[in-house]
């Protein structure tokens, strides 16, 4: 269970570029959802993120993932609760590193272990099968430094990365956004497969309302820090894209400018 509670997140507070960002915002998500979250340009959703993840401390309000209350940890912390995919493919791993390398790293996320321990055969060969798994034929390229591979590829091992270990929650950034439509459609595809496999709690941000609603089953639109509205089950399934447009310029009472939240 991951509750946000009441969270206000200010930067620069006590300046002229002083900027409430979270308003307060609360958001509770039962063990296993996978959650969508749309919202303008400079909604929050990042931050919301960041704070789950611990890059960003509230000003005020609890944050709670797993039962337990991680308010205030630093990101090492909760490293072993939350797991995360970033817009950009060279974020979330380390291209000077071997492809095995950075899966070791990733397998000892939220421990003090090493290479030597992380790099025995049983984890080689459970590399080797995890990335078979993904079906991009990377199983044959342990030993390839991932800055040689293409963003969709990187982003799939960023995506086991995140998952190779129990987790929390899987926090995706727009994780899709740089790709191209195919292959954003694979990544995406495979960031299903492994929330379904391992029944993760999910939180993925997106610009596309289309995908917000095609995967998942709950999503929330974020609105100058807050959520505007929240919506799952029976009512979601009925939705299409014009709905979600209406459903937020009802909510704010403004109308809403298509080029804001991207049609894709
Ligand atoms: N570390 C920071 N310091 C100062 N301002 C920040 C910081 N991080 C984010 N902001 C500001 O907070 C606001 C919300 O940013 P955030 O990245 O959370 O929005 P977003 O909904 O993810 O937007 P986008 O869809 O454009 O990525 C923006 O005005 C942004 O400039």
């Amino acid at each position: 269970m991951i509750a946000v509670d009441a969270v206000q997140v200010v930067f620069n507070a006590g300046t002229p570029l002083q900027n409430e960002v979270l308003r307060g915002l609360s958001l509770d998500i039962a063990e296993g959802q996978f959650v969508t979250v749309i919202g303008s340009n400079g909604a929050g959703k990042s931050t919301l993120l960041n704070v789950l993840a611990g890059e960003v401390q509230p000003s005020r309000g609890r944050v709670r993932i797993g039962g337990r209350d991680v308010t205030g940890q630093a990101p090492h912390q909760r490293a072993a609760l939350v797991g995360r995919v970033f817009q950009d493919p060279l974020a979330g791993t380390c291209g000077e590193l071997t492809i095995e390398e950075n899966l070791a790293l990733a397998a000892a996320r939220g421990t003090r272990r090493g290479f030597g321990r992380a790099l025995d055969t049983a984890r080689r060969t459970r590399f080797r099968e995890a990335l078979a798994a993904l079906g991009l034929g990377l199983e044959h390229r342990l030993h390839d430094r991932i800055g040689l591979l293409s963003g969709g590829q990187r982003q799939a091992v960023s995506l086991l990365m995140a998952t190779l270990q129990p987790l929390q929650i899987l926090l995706l950034d727009e994780h899709t956004a740089a790709l191209d439509p195919q292959t954003a459609a694979l990544v995406l595809r495979l960031s299903c497969e492994l929330i379904a496999e391992h029944r993760l709690t999910a939180l993925m941000v997106t610009h596309s309302m289309r995908q917000a609603l095609a995967v998942g089953d709950r999503t929330v639109m974020l609105h100058r820090g807050d959520v505007v509205f929240d919506v799952a089950g029976v009512e979601r399934a009925r939705l299409d894209v014009p709905d979600l447009l209406a459903l937020f310029e009802r909510a704010r009472g403004e109308t809403l400018d298509q080029d804001d939240l991207l049609l894709a």
